[in-house]
């Protein structure tokens, strides 16, 4: 099932406009389309409030243009920037997922604050009342993370750099978190809102995600145990952020660091795709399979294959998602080094016990037991073993990875809603393990426990 790109959006984006690692200047926007006599009329409201800009800034030259975003470090004046907030729609079929695949142009007003809500570094302050250690909800490589309350009530979670951020690469990576985030727009991916730059201060902010990360979920910190049909959910939710990155964003942009902790989870217990800090823009041109790139990406996810040859290529993100997909089977670690030898590389082991025919032994304790998500236990592992193929050639594309996980999903639905007999709540044909089970116990002796749909 081909999906053909979304008319409306062909951005022709140039790489030398804004190549992450060389020019962190924001590019012009790449939606282009064709225009109506409304937005024409738009165009021209916004040139007068160009204008009107230019007079401000005569007047106040403490707001700085937006094209000087990171160029004005160590100077005390306020950089922002950010995007336009647009309607989210939940994806289910390939239209409608096709139909939220579109870039919003960004936005800018007269006051050189822009966004779904204009806010200033004082309201940044005022929103983390100060940065205070109460609102801090995470730390990171580029500094602590903050929850934060704007004043149109709208919750953000506020990344402020490291101060000392004399670290060439760790700035870099910021700049180009921030550069990535502002080019792209999709359900499943966490929306950037702004950037703001003040003398030595430089914070990001963005989409609020109020429930974890997957690692949290998965590793028992957070929440009371995904079941299978959330876990699908969530491995197509992803697979629809990467194939948008991979597909539908013009050059491609290669994630590099897909890993469950880079996964938030909201209310709904749907995902959305954080961490752009070493995402990866694509060369242009149909016959750029790869890149020559620094090793970078997390342990236990990364691709053998880059790691060999430093060709980067979106089929390792395709190969981390295989990774992650037998974390979120397993609900292991990829590397569990407290566990015996056979069974430190979660994905060696699984992938044993898939060839052995006992895939049910490398199911998360957590999972309710029944056919059906035996069964498509069983198929999420097959389908990682595809993802976990040694040559990039072998592994299919994001885009397939969603239609294999969209059947499974179906299936899961249509198996988990035909009534169990009597019989097989007593089957030997699935093993039984008590859930108190110890999630470090090996698998001998573990006791299973079936549980009907
Ligand atoms: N948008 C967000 N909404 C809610 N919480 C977030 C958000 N972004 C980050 N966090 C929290 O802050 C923590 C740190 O996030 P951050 O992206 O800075 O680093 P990281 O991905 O955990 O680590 P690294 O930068 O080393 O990869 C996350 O683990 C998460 O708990």
């Amino acid at each position: 099932m081909e999906t053909p790109p979304n008319p409306t959006y062909n951005p022709k984006l140039q790489q030398s406009q804004w190549n992450p690692t060389s020019d962190f200047r924001p590019p012009s926007s790449p939606y282009r389309k064709k225009r109506s006599f409304a937005s024409k009329l738009k165009r021209a409201a916004k040139k007068a409030s160009c204008v009107f800009a230019i007079f401000q800034r005569k007047r106040n030259p403490s707001l700085a243009p937006i094209s000087e975003l990171g160029r004005n470090n160590g100077r005390d004046t306020e950089v922002s920037y950010s995007i336009d907030a647009s309607t989210e729609s939940n994806t289910t079929s390939l239209s409608k997922l096709r139909s939220s695949f579109s870039v919003s142009s960004s936005s800018t007003a007269a006051n050189g604050q822009v966004g779904p809500s204009n806010f200033s570094f004082e309201e940044i302050l005022k929103a983390t009342d100060n940065f205070s250690q109460a609102n801090v909800i995470g730390e990171g490589g580029f500094g602590t993370v903050y929850k934060g309350k704007l004043k149109d009530g709208s919750l953000v979670a506020v990344k402020r750099a490291r101060k000392n951020m004399n670290d060439h690469q760790s700035l870099s990576d910021f700049k180009n978190e921030v550069l990535t985030l502002s080019q792209i727009e999709h359900l499943n991916l966490v929306r950037l809102y702004g950037f703001l730059e003040r003398g030595d201060e430089r914070v990001m902010v963005v989409e609020y995600v109020s429930n974890g990360t997957l690692a949290e979920h998965l590793h028992g910190v957070h929440g009371e145990g995904l079941e299978i049909a959330e876990r699908l959910d969530i491995a197509i939710d992803v697979a629809h952020a990467i194939t948008y990155l991979h597909t539908y964003t013009d050059p491609p942009i290669i994630h590099r660091d897909i890993k469950s902790s880079n996964i938030l989870i909201n209310e709904k217990l749907r995902a959305k795709v954080a961490d752009f800090g070493f995402a990866r823009v694509a060369k242009e041109g149909s016959d750029a399979t790869h890149i020559s790139t620094q090793i970078k990406g997390s342990t236990g996810y990364l691709d053998p294959e880059y790691l060999r040859t430093y060709q980067l290529s979106e089929k390792s993100d395709v190969y981390s998602f295989g990774v992650l997909l037998v974390e979120m089977m397993t609900g292991r670690h990829p590397i569990e080094s407290k566990r015996s030898v056979s069974e430190r590389s979660t994905v060696k082991w699984a992938m044993q016990k898939l060839k052995d025919g006992d895939s049910v032994l490398a199911m998360d304790w957590r999972i309710r037991r029944n056919p059906a998500s035996v069964k498509a236990h069983e198929e999420v592992l097959k389908l990682a073993r595809k993802c976990l193929g040694n040559t990039r050639q072998s592994r299919p594309t994001m885009r397939k990875c969603v239609e294999v996980l969209w059947g499974i999903r179906k299936e899961l639905k249509e198996r988990a809603s035909v009534p169990l007999p009597m019989a097989f709540h007593h089957s030997a044909d699935f093993p039984t393990r008590d859930v108190k089970d110890s999630p470090h116990g090996t698998e001998e002796g573990e006791r299973f426990k079936f549980v009907s749909a």
